[in-house]
């Protein structure tokens, strides 16, 4: 007799997507640009120079994407608002066409019977905030809580779980500390102010829901459990730093008011002295944790690897994905345990996990075999499974991805996609995976 993989009645089963990765047009209908906008078009930046200019032009085949979902038996869908085709300038004006998009968008998702859910911000910043210091500048709290508000008060009640940010962990590292994202720099001075008025504009996004919202609002974090290479202390010192640096460095001052003490040993004399009012501030109370998982990091010291001191330990037992991710679903249930056990078995949504395995640019007489993208979903949500019977509050799963999308500076040569995307003729075609994940929706989880 297989195990039975019973979960919660009210689990809900989803797929996440991001304006920029997704959308295409992205000076349409008003719109003004944003930081990947001008980052996709500077030389050198993008592999193969691909940009987000058509991506799976969704803004104009949204509805059939939606129906795609529809087919798919997808309970909810998560995906994030374009902060500048809503305020071109980032601030002040709206623009209505750019709102009128999205509350399309989410009336036909509910006339279909999929939740939406909406992250506010998911890395494409309006470049004309960028132009005023963007995430270093303090002010940015004050221009993000009055974007919120807008999209709260046109859309709240139809949109019933908002989440502010996506990631602020890798807004900075990829953004100000190594350059390797938007808005490219690499500032060890930078990095820390840019990831403060993160979670300073966070709050106050939750400050104004609290005002003018009737439903939920979370953060999205990514979490990558840190494992030492060896015992030595060195090699823990260093798991320590790296855990501190990627795990706690979001949700400690969220649920403590506080940042981890292994911060001002990695950045120095970079790390400032933080108001308390600041630290008030980002600790607002959530109704929510997304936890976007994908991989474990094996760490060791490594003096030469700045700031952190630490570097990875390739693990030659597992699989590894085509991002150079390891494949560990046993990182996700001790994630999801972390979780419960540091913060009080917070609400959680996995608000995205997947993997990028090699894809062929077209699908073969309608149909594309992932068989490793199946295995890595069935032994991730049997890792959620695994989670939820030791007691993890976890209400819900967004496969990463719907589509193949623009993988950031990776451009169209990573694809995460359940759903295969021919970019030259924009054909969608469900995967293997997503036949598997629609069998596992519709079961309830039971065909895991
Ligand atoms: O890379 C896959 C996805 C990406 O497409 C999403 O937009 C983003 O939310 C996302 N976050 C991660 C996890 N964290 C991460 C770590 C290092 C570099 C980039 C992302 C993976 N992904």
């Amino acid at each position: 007799m297989s195990k039975q993989y019973r979960f919660p009645e009210n689990f809900l089963w989803g797929s996440a997507t991001a304006a920029y990765q997704i959308e295409g047009s992205p000076l349409a209908d008003g719109a003004g640009p944003s930081i990947w906008q001008r980052f996709a078009h500077t030389p050198g930046r993008m592999l193969n120079d691909d940009n987000g200019d058509v991506a799976c032009d969704h803004y104009n085949r949204w509805r059939d994407d939606v129906g795609l979902m529809k087919q798919l038996g997808m309970q909810g869908y998560r995906f994030s608002v374009s902060w500048s085709r809503v305020m071109p300038e980032g601030r002040g004006r709206v623009n209505p066409k750019g709102l009128d998009f999205y509350e399309r968008l989410v009336d036909t998702l509910l006339e279909n019977g999929i939740q939406p859910t909406a992250t506010l911000f998911h890395w494409d910043l309006p470049a004309a905030l960028d132009d005023r210091g963007g995430w270093l500048n303090p002010d940015i709290a004050d221009w993000f809580g009055e974007y919120s508000e807008v999209m709260y008060k046109r859309l709240d009640g139809r949109i019933k779980r908002w989440a502010t940010l996506n990631e602020p962990w890798v807004v900075t590292d990829g953004g100000y500390l190594h350059g390797a994202l938007a808005p490219g720099h690499r500032n060890r001075f930078e990095a820390p102010i840019a990831s403060h008025n993160l979670l300073r504009a966070h709050g106050k996004s939750v400050q104004v829901y609290r005002a003018v919202g009737k439903h939920e609002v979370g953060l999205v974090v990514n979490i990558e459990p840190k494992y030492p290479a060896s015992q030595s202390p060195e090699d823990l010192a260093a798991t320590r730093r790296a855990e501190a640096y990627m795990n706690r460095q979001y949700l400690d001052p969220v649920f403590f008011g506080t940042y981890p003490e292994e911060l001002r040993e990695i950045f120095g004399e970079a790390w400032p002295e933080w108001p308390q009012a600041d630290m008030d501030l980002i600790r607002q109370p959530l109704d929510f944790i997304g936890v976007n998982y994908y991989t474990r990091n094996v760490a060791r010291h490594d003096e030469a690897n700045w700031p952190l001191k630490v570097s990875p330990v390739r693990q030659t037992q597992h699989t590894y994905t085509e991002t150079g991710w390891e494949v560990f679903p046993q990182g996700l249930t001790d994630t999801l345990t972390w979780v419960k056990e540091r913060y009080g078995n917070p609400k959680v949504f996995i608000t995205e996990n997947g993997a990028a395995f090699f894809d062929p640019p077209k699908a073969e007489r309608g149909r594309v075999r992932d068989p490793l993208r199946v295995s890595y979903l069935r032994q991730h949500l049997r890792a959620v499974h695994k989670a939820i019977e030791a007691g993890c509050d976890i209400q819900g799963y967004y496969v990463w991805s719907l589509l193949d999308n623009l993988e950031w500076s990776l451009g169209y040569s990573k694809r995460f996609g359940i759903v295969h995307v021919d970019f030259e003729t924009q054909t969608r075609t469900p995967k293997d995976s997503a036949r598997y994940y629609a069998s596992v929706v519709a079961s309830h989880g039971e065909a895991l």
